[in-house]
Formats: structure tokens, C-alpha cells, sequence
């Protein structure tokens, strides 16, 4: 089996990419797998590290309109859907699968044009640019959400596959013990783990900062706060200035990034995320009630109706974005450790939400477009 997979821009676009291609791996007998990306993505930083062969185009993305803008654009990234076609023709892949962001565009089409098997897999309720337009010209629509079907009804109702979202198969198999040994955790406080997606959330570090000073030094609770690389000095800067004492209290961690996620979310109780599909789908994998910030601006706001879809089902409570603050944490926050049957139905109704099978589905899909 031969495999090319795209997807990038950001964390949740590429690893559901290293989880299909992981599971394709497993099922497949020699698999060969090439993932083409872009230099300037976090792709080009995650994808070598986890030991994939990893190729680039050159892409920009394009407007959600029809603009002068977008023709130009197209124009000057035509050297990319060339560049797709060589290397297309080059690996000669069974099957291409794209899991979103803008470089997945110029792979799928080469890959439609050249008539090899294609899907693309889209994680959000609101379907992406790029996925929208390659629908399309691609065999298969693997969704992350029931929801995402009605986004995608000028199509063959057999052609969209309600899969869930893949997630890394450690973010099951990291048990709790692991995950608060590896990060340091005490067993006897509970976790709240604060993660503003791949790249971090200013709003959310910044209404932290009232939420450390506020719990620091509690006997109850500990909190693993990800402040994203690009905010980490001014965070831990301004957590100085707040005369914060990180060291001496030691419930309060600071992290710019997690390279072991699986292990953080294993050990958390609580959880403070964005809104992202493949955060979420993590969160109610392992069944971790949530307070969620939906970043507001994400493309038609799609991180709230992520973030809705579980709310509604009682699984997260949404805070908006501009009503943010360190006092409606504190007090949610307090709210939901004062309740321990309120955070434990959260729980549940979480875990009923998870499809930690997803990637399994994926994969076999992706393995039944292979031609004969
Ligand atoms: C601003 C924006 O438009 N964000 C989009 C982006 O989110 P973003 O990349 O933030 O995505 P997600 O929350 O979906 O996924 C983040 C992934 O990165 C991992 N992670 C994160 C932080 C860390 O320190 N370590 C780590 O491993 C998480 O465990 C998860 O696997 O893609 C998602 C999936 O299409 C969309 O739903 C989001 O709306």
C-alpha cells in the first residue's frame, strides 16, 4: 500500500493526519506513507519528528469569497499544484487522503486529475474552505461530526461517512498514574488541565493569571496551563510579577507546549480548552468534563457549534470569548469541584460522546478505496 497524506497550518489538521497514517500502517502489509505539507506550517516541526517522509509545496490560503484576491492567488501558487503533480506522479500512491488546511487543496486535486482514490477527512461541525471545494473532486468525506453532513448536501449521502475524529491511540492507553508521575502531578489534588489549542490562546492565558493567583497553593486542586509556544515567556513573566511563587506552591505548572498530550489528558479531571475538533474529540474520548472558550474568530465560527455540540449533549459548558474573565473561571471552576455529581455526569456524558474507534474507521475506508 501506497499512501499520500496531507493536511497542515495547524496541529488539528495534522495530527489526525499522523493518527489515519499510523492506523493505515498497522492494517496495511508494507505500507509506504510520503506526507506532503508546507515549509512554513507546523507540519514541518511535528511531522519529520515523528519520522514520516515529508515533502512541501508551495500554498497560500485562500479567501471564504469569491475575490480578485483568490485569482491571484491561485495564479501565484500554480508552481504548487505542479509541484502536487510530480510528486503524485512520482510515488505513484494508492490512495491520497487530505485532513484539511490549504495545502491539502493542489494534493487532492493532482490526485483527482491523475484518477487516483482520494478522501479527505474534515473534523469540524463547519466544513473548511479548501474541504469544501475538494468535495467534490474526491471519492469519500470522512466527517467528525453528525452535524457536518448538512454542510455537505449537494452530495451522494453515500459519499460522507460519519467516522468521528481520529485521535493518537496513547491518548487511550496513557493511564493516569503515567500521566501524573510524567508531569510531575501530586495524586492527592485534582487536575485542571487549560490548553488554548496548538498554538495557544492569549484570552485564556491572560484571564489564567487571576485563576493562578487565585488557587495557588491549594490543597485541592493543581493546574497544568499550556500557554502556547509564541506566550510562554510573558506568561510565566507576568505570573512573576503577580508576585506568583510558581516553584514554592507547586500546584501550578506552566508549559509552552505539550509534546505528550496523551499523558496530560490521562491525568486530567477538568478541563479548560478551546473549542478545536480534534481537542475535543481527545476530551470526550477519555470522558473529561470541560469548560470551553470557542476561539471567536475561527472561520464562520465553527469553534462554537464544536463547542456546542457538546454542550447540548451536557458533556462541556462554553464560555464566550469577549465575556471571559479570571472571575467567571474561578467561579465555574468552584462551581463544578464544589459538585462532584454535577463534574462526574459531565463525565459521562463526555465519554458517551468519544469515538476512540475513529481512526480504525478511517483507516479501513481509506484501505477499501485501493483499486484491485
Ligand atoms: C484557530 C483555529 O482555526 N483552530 C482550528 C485548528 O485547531 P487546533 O490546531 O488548535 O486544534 P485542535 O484543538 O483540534 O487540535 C490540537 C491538537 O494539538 C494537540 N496539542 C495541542 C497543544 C499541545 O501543547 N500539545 C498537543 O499535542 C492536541 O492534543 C490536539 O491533538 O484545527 C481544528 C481542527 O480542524 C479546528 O477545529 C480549530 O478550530
Amino acid at each position: 500500500m501506497r499512501m499520500i497524506i496531507s493536511g497542515g497550518g495547524t496541529g488539528g489538521h495534522i495530527y489526525p493526519a499522523i493518527t489515519i497514517a499510523r492506523e493505515i500502517a498497522k492494517l496495511a502489509e508494507h505500507c509506504e506513507i510520503l506526507f506532503v505539507g508546507t515549509k512554513q506550517g507546523l507540519e514541518a516541526d511535528i511531522i519529520p519528528k515523528e519520522g514520516f517522509d515529508f515533502t512541501t509545496i508551495e500554498v497560500r490560503g485562500l479567501e471564504r469569497k469569491l475575490s480578485w484576491k483568490n485569482v491571484q492567488t491561485l495564479f501565484n501558487t500554480a508552481g504548487g499544484v505542479w509541484k502536487s503533480i510530480r510528486i503524485v506522479k512520482a510515488f505513484k500512491p494508492d490512495v491520497v487522503i487530505g485532513t484539511g488546511g490549504y495545502v491539502c487543496g493542489p494534493v487532492l486535486l493532482s490526485a483527482s486529475l491523475l484518477k487516483i482514490p482520494s478522501m479527505i477527512q474534515e473534523q469540524n461541525v463547519i466544513p473548511g474552505i479548501t474541504n469544501k471545494i475538494l468535495a467534490r473532486f474526491v471519492d469519500k468525506i470522512a466527517i467528525g461530526y453528525q452535524e457536518a453532513r448538512g454542510y455537505f448536501t449537494e452530495y451522494k449521502p453515500e459519499q460522507i461517512i460519519f467516522t468521528g475524529n481520529p485521535i493518537r491511540p496513547e491518548v487511550m492507553s496513557a493511564t493516569r498514574e503515567e500521566g501524573q508521575a510524567a508531569l510531575g502531578l501530586s495524586p492527592a489534588r485534582l487536575t485542571l488541565l487549560v490548553v488554548g489549542g496548538s498554538r495557544g490562546a492569549r484570552s485564556i492565558n491572560n484571564a489564567m493569571l487571576g485563576v493562578h493567583k487565585h488557587f495557588s497553593g491549594n490543597r485541592r486542586i493543581q493546574i497544568l496551563h499550556v500557554t502556547g509556544q509564541n506566550e510562554y515567556n510573558s506568561i510565566v513573566g507576568n505570573n512573576k510579577q503577580a508576585g506568583i511563587d510558581i516553584s514554592s506552591d507547586g500546584n501550578i505548572i506552566i508549559k509552552p507546549y505539550l509534546y505528550n498530550m496523551p499523558l496530560a489528558l490521562a491525568a486530567a479531571d477538568l478541563a479548560i480548552f478551546r473549542a478545536g475538533a480534534v481537542g475535543l474529540a481527545e476530551l470526550t474520548a477519555r470522558g473529561i468534563p470541560a469548560i470551553l472558550v470557542p476561539y471567536p474568530y475561527a472561520a464562520e465560527n465553527h469553534q462554537e457549534f464544536n463547542a456546542q455540540a457538546l454542550a447540548k449533549q451536557g458533556a462541556a459548558c462554553v464560555i464566550a470569548d469577549k465575556e471571559l474573565s479570571s472571575a467567571i473561571l474561578i467561579d465555574t471552576i468552584e462551581r463544578l469541584l464544589d459538585n462532584p455529581e454535577a463534574l462526574a455526569d459531565m463525565a459521562k456524558k463526555s465519554k458517551e460522546l468519544g469515538r476512540p474507534q475513529a481512526a480504525e474507521t478511517i483507516a479501513r475506508l481509506a484501505l477499501s478505496l485501493k483499486k484491485p
